[in-house]
Order: C-alpha cells, then structure tokens, then sequence
C-alpha cells in the first residue's frame, strides 16, 4: 500500500485511548472493490468490545465536559491539521476501500476536516439566556450542556466525512462517542482515530469500534441506558429498524437517511448549466451518494435537446481503479450494489425505458458503465428507488404542476434539484417541493456552513451549519428565587 506514512493502516478497533484485537481474535477481511484484491484484515469485534467502549466514553466524559469549550476547540483544531497535512494517505485509503477517484477522495477529506475546524469554533458558542421573569421574586435562565455519551453509525459511501460530521459536534459540545463505522470501509475511520490520538484528544472521548456484526454492535449501543444519542447515517430501512430499539431507553436520535433526489429541468433552464449539475450530482462517486439526483424530469419541450447534450456529456466519463490517473469514476461498493442496479435497469428497460448509454456492468467486476435511459414513468421502479448506480433516468413532464407531483411523489425527502430562470417560477417551485435541500441552478449544494438533512422518510435532524451542534446538547432551564 503506497501510504507515505504506514503508520496510518490501522487493524485494531481503538478503545479507552488503546488499539484493540476482538476479544475471540476473530478478523475480517477488508477488500478494494476495484480489484478485489484483500487490503487488510481488521479485528472482528462485537458485544463484549462494544460494552467496553461504551464504558470508555463514560469514564472519560466528566473531564472531557468540564473543560472549557475553548480548550475542547484547541484539541479539534489539532486534529484538523492533522487530517489536513495527511490528506493524500486518507484519499489513497479511501480509494482503496471504498473505489471512489482519488480526486474525489482528496475532495471528501478536505470536505471532512472542514466540520472539524467548523465545529471547533461552534462549540465556543454553545449560548443560553436570560428570560425576563413573570414573577419578580424568580430570575430565568437557560444553560446548554452536553447529551452525554453519543453512538454513531456511519455509513461506507463517505467513510471520512460521514464521521467528522458527528463527531466533530459532538466532541465540541462535550459528549464523547463511540462510532460504529461501515465494515466495507474501516480503515478510513481507524485513521481518522489513530490522528485524534495524536491530536491529543485524551483516551475515552473517542472510540471506534469496527466489526461485521453490525447487528449486534448496534443492539449493544441501542440497548445501554450510559448511551443518551444515537447519530445514525444509513440507509432507511435500517434507520427505522435503530429508532424503534432506540425507544426502550428514550434516546435522542439524528437520522440522515435515504434519498430520491428529483432533477427537475423546465423548458426555461440554461441547458448547458442544467447537464454539469446533473454530472455533478448524478455521478459523483458513481452515483453513490444520499444527494445524488435519481430522476432527471425534463420537460417535454427541451427533451430531446438536453437529452443530447447530457449522452454527449456523459460519454466523458473515464471508468477505472480511482488510482490511476484520469479516472474520475470509480467501481460500486459490492455484488449486491451491481445487483440492485442492474435488476432496476432490466426492470425499467422491460417496462419501455431505452438505452441511450451505458446500461449494464462489466463483467465479472463491480463496474458499472454511466448510463442514461429515456423514456422513463413513475410507473416503473427504478422511480421510486434510491438507485446508488450512475444511472440516469430521464421523465417526461409538460406543466410545471405535474412536474412537482411528480417530484414529491415518494416518501423521501432529502434533496431536490430544479433549473429555471424564471424568478416567480423559482419561488414557487423551491416552496412546492417537499425537501429538506434544494438545489437551484446548482447541482452540489454540500457544505459545512449550512444544514444538510431530510424530511419525511430522509430523516430527522440537520448535521453542519450552526445548527448541527444543536443534536448534541439539553438545554436546561434553571428557575431562581431572589426573594
Ligand atoms: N442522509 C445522509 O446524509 C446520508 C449520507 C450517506 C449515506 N446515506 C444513505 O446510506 C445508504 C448507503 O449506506 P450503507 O449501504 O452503508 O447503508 P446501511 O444502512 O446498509 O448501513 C449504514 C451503517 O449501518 C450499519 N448497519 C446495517 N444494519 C444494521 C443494524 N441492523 N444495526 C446496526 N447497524 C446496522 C452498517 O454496518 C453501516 O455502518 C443509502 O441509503 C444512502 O442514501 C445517507
Ligand atoms: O451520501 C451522502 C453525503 O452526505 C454526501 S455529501 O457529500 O454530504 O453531499
């Protein structure tokens, strides 16, 4: 493995400030979806660890709450730099484990450490008030303190920056954590737990905890009354599986989940601008993100045009291991990623979609060609499915109504795109679609200064912006006497 420093290639789950084996010894292998090759084996951890670093965070949370959000800040501030100057060895192992492109990879982890630096100011702003009393025997106030001990899971599509998006609030507002990362990409989140330690940020506050036993490390976190949050990101189906075992114990919970992300092109769109938003969306990090549009409705004047433009677009696409140089779309995940989009296209194609690019795997590989298919309905599942595939469906609508009926017609809820430039068509569009995010004119809307999240079935809470720290802390208001 081409690290500059090796040192970063971590095996163990990082538990109490120390790098642990399963308590059984048991590993599991991690593999580079591009090749197949095995990467690295890494502890196979489950309960008894999990318990442990749950116990960890506890142990560590008084000293880690009583100190100043100032020095809290000091601490995250290390550690930014840290994920800054060892960019490059994060990239390459995230390309390694999860495929994405290396300049894609380079972006993620800048976009990563850039909650950190965010939050460690944030947390220096945790402010509560003074209410003006209805009687004037009492004074008011509130105060904001730390959830307390918080569990994440993360998913693997974006092994860094779905992490430091948690944990990055989390840690400033005090809490300490313990994080169950995806077992397709633990090596990122071990790295990012090996430069916490070298920031200094004192043993306890941060645990990784990685195993495939996902299911029993998330009933272990779900299921202890010392967990008071649970910061999920995840598919929604499993999301609504963790809010139901989070009811026992009453948890607090951020659920940032699945997607069906409408792309809407009006008949007064730049068509030029509209077909980078839709590469910028549709195939970043081969169509694997929460955010990636998943239905392109066009209306039935510019069809044909911006179907044109976008197939010539698309065609520039350069398929590959993430390593090499010039690839800038990489292999999904796994089988079962292949599987999914490919019985969606076969479905859509069967129904009366048609290819105009792409359309199927290569063989015996987890690489799937960028894809556009035409002639796409609501009527077919490949409408109502987060496909996670760079796979482009293209519907037709002809007024502006039907447009946004079809937009909101799913129980998702995270983000919509629209291109139009019709100021009073703007507005209304923006306030008609049921989103937590919109995109207007613009196809990557992801940053750490405004609040990412869903609604409906997209999920609960928002993560960045001044908001996100807000998931990891009480307010309490205190009723004084002066009498
Ligand atoms: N809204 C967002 O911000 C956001 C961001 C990234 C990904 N996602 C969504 O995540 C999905 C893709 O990621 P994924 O395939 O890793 O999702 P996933 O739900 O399969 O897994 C997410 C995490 O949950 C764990 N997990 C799975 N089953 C579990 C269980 N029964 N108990 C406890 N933990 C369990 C996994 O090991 C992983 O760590 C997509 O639906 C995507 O839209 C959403
Ligand atoms: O997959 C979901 C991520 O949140 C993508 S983004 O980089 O934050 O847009």
């Amino acid at each position: 493995m081409q690290l500059s420093d090796p040192s970063l290639l971590c095996h163990q789950s990082f538990i109490d400030g120390k790098w642990c084996d399963a308590a059984d010894g048991r590993q599991f292998t991690v593999y580079n979806p591009a090749t197949g090759e095995s990467l690295a084996e890494v502890a196979d951890c489950a309960q008894i660890e999990t318990e442990q670093a749950i116990r960890a965070a506890q142990e560590a949370l008084n000293e880690w709450r009583a100190l100043t959000a100032k020095v809290r800040a000091n601490y995250l501030r290390q550690w930014f730099e840290l994920i800054q100057a060892n960019q490059q060895d994060l990239a390459i192992l995230m390309t390694l484990e999860q495929g994405k492109a290396l300049t894609e990879a380079q972006g993620e982890v800048a976009y990563g450490a850039s909650f950190v630096e965010w939050f460690a100011e944030e947390g220096k702003r945790q402010y509560g008030e003074v209410i003006p009393a209805t009687n004037s025997k009492q004074r008011l106030l509130t105060i904001r303190q730390p959830i307390g001990v918080v569990a994440a899971i993360t998913p693997w599509n974006f092994p860094i920056a779905m992490i430091t998006r948690k944990a990055a609030p989390a840690l400033a507002a005090g809490c300490t954590m313990v994080i169950k990362p995806s077992e397709e990409t633990p090596l990122c989140a071990l790295a990012l737990a090996q430069l916490a330690d070298r920031a200094g940020i004192p043993a306890g506050v941060l645990n990784i905890v990685v195993g495939r036993d996902s299911k029993v490390i998330g009933e272990t976190l779900t299921s202890s009354s010392i967990v008071r949050k649970l910061s999920f990101t995840g598919s929604t189906p499993v999301g609504k599986f963790l809010l139901q075992q989070c009811a026992d114990t009453v948890k607090r919970t951020s659920m940032e989940l699945g997607g069906n992300a409408p792309f809407i092109v009006f008949d007064d769109a730049d068509l030029d601008k509209a077909v980078e938003g839709v590469l910028a969306s549709k195939y970043r990090n081969s169509g694997q993100t929460c955010v990636c549009a998943n239905r392109i409705l066009v209306q039935s004047g510019v069809y044909d045009a911006f179907c044109e433009k976008l197939v010539q677009a698309v065609q520039s696409f350069k398929l590959g291991n993430g390593l090499e140089p010039g690839v800038n779309m990489g292999p999904l995940i796994n089988q079962a990623a292949i599987d999914k989009v490919e019985l969606l296209v076969a479905q859509a194609i069967s129904a009366g979609a048609q290819v105009r690019l792409g359309g199927q795997a290569q063989t015996d590989s987890l690489f799937y060609q960028p894809t556009v298919l035409t002639e796409v309905s609501a009527e077919m599942d490949i409408f109502h499915h987060e496909i996670f595939g760079p796979v482009a469906p293209l519907v037709r609508f002809d007024s502006e109504q039907q447009a946004i009926e079809l937009a909101n017609h799913t129980p998702f809820g995270l983000a919509a795109y629209f291109y139009a430039r019709d100021m009073s068509r703007i507005w209304r569009v923006s306030e008609a679609l049921e989103y937590g995010m919109v995109g207007i004119n613009e196809g990557l809307i992801s940053n750490e200064v405004a609040p990412f999240g869903g609604v409906k079935e997209s999920g609960i809470g928002r993560e960045g912006s001044r908001h996100g720290i807000d998931e990891y802390s009480e307010i309490k208001y205190l009723c004084m006497s002066v009498d």
